[in-house]
């Protein structure tokens, strides 16, 4: 359980996340949603500790995130993988390697710093990768790859990580709508077969309404809905997003786009 309690950042003055509160069942897809510069990334970033909180109090499992110091801080960040909009891959490295990477912590350090992996954990990079359709790209240079394909690496960087939580920070912003349906599809995947939390910032109401089990809206770094896709109705939309309220509530037309593709089975 993720336990948020009064959580509050300035920058320069000005607050980016005020006084957020909300409690994260385990195993929960929590879509957040608002505006450009709403506070959604500043909050992701503060539960992974990428960001200093200014206020507040983060618990996880009755934890204090907020208080963790070194070893105890590296921890926190293995269980609570990150997944952000521009991949953050390295691109000269083979798409294994990459996934690897997500190992870092699970291995002792001076086989970590000289890179030197055992056939197991090899073995769970490339079953990761076979979970996201996209093994037989193992060998590949990531930069080679499409957006979609980036994604997915990244996401099986993650999930080796063997987290708890996952937050991904728009992790579909620049993907096509068939690439953004393969990601979270495959972030869905991850959500329902291993029961892995996932806070996901999303500027698509309709794929955050489509995916996600909750969503809680940000105004200004302020919580301003917190509740089901259902509930989201044209007041709370307006309370979110203002005068582009009627804009974001129009249905995109999925319907349009055909069946979702079963997951994992879609080659971009
Ligand atoms: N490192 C920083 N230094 C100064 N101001 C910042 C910093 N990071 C974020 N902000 C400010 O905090 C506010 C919230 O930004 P944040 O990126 O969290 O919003 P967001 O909802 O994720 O926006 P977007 O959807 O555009 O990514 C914005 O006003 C932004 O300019």
């Amino acid at each position: 359980m993720l336990i948020i309690e009064g959580l509050t950042r300035h920058f320069s003055g000005r607050v980016a996340v005020d006084d957020v509160c909300m409690e994260v069942p385990r195993g929960a897809f929590v879509g957040v949603i608002g505006r450009s510069g709403a506070g959604k990334s500043t909050l992701l970033r503060m539960v992974n500790r990428l960001a200093e909180p200014s206020a507040g109090r983060i618990l996880w499992n009755g934890t204090d995130v907020t208080e963790m110091r070194g070893k105890a801080l590296r921890d926190w960040r293995s269980r609570c993988a990150m997944v952000f909009q521009g991949f953050n891959l390295s691109g000269r490295l083979d798409v294994l390697t990459n996934v690897l990477v997500g190992r870092l912590n699970k291995v002792p350090a001076h086989r970590s710093l000289l890179r030197l992996w055992s056939d197991a954990d090899r073995a769970i990079a490339l079953s990761a990768l076979e979970h996201f359709d996209i093994a037989e790209l193992a060998a590949q240079r990531a930069e080679h790859l499409s957006g979609g394909q980036q994604q997915r690496v990244a996401i099986a960087r993650a999930l080796v990580q063997e987290p708890e939580i996952i937050l991904a920070d728009e992790p579909i912003a620049s993907l096509d709508p068939r690439n953004t349906r393969v990601v979270m599809d495959a972030l869905a995947r991850i959500n329902r077969d291993y029961g892995i939390t996932i806070l996901c910032n999303l500027h698509s109401l309709d794929i955050a309404r489509t995916y996600c089990d909750r969503l809680v809206g940000l105004s200004a770094g302020r919580l301003v809905f917190d509740g089901t896709p259902d509930a989201l109705d044209a007041e709370a939309a307006r309370r979110l997003y203002g005068l582009e309220a009627a804009e974001v509530m129009e249905t995109a037309p999925l319907a349009l786009m055909g069946p979702a593709p079963s997951p994992f089975l879609a080659h971009t």
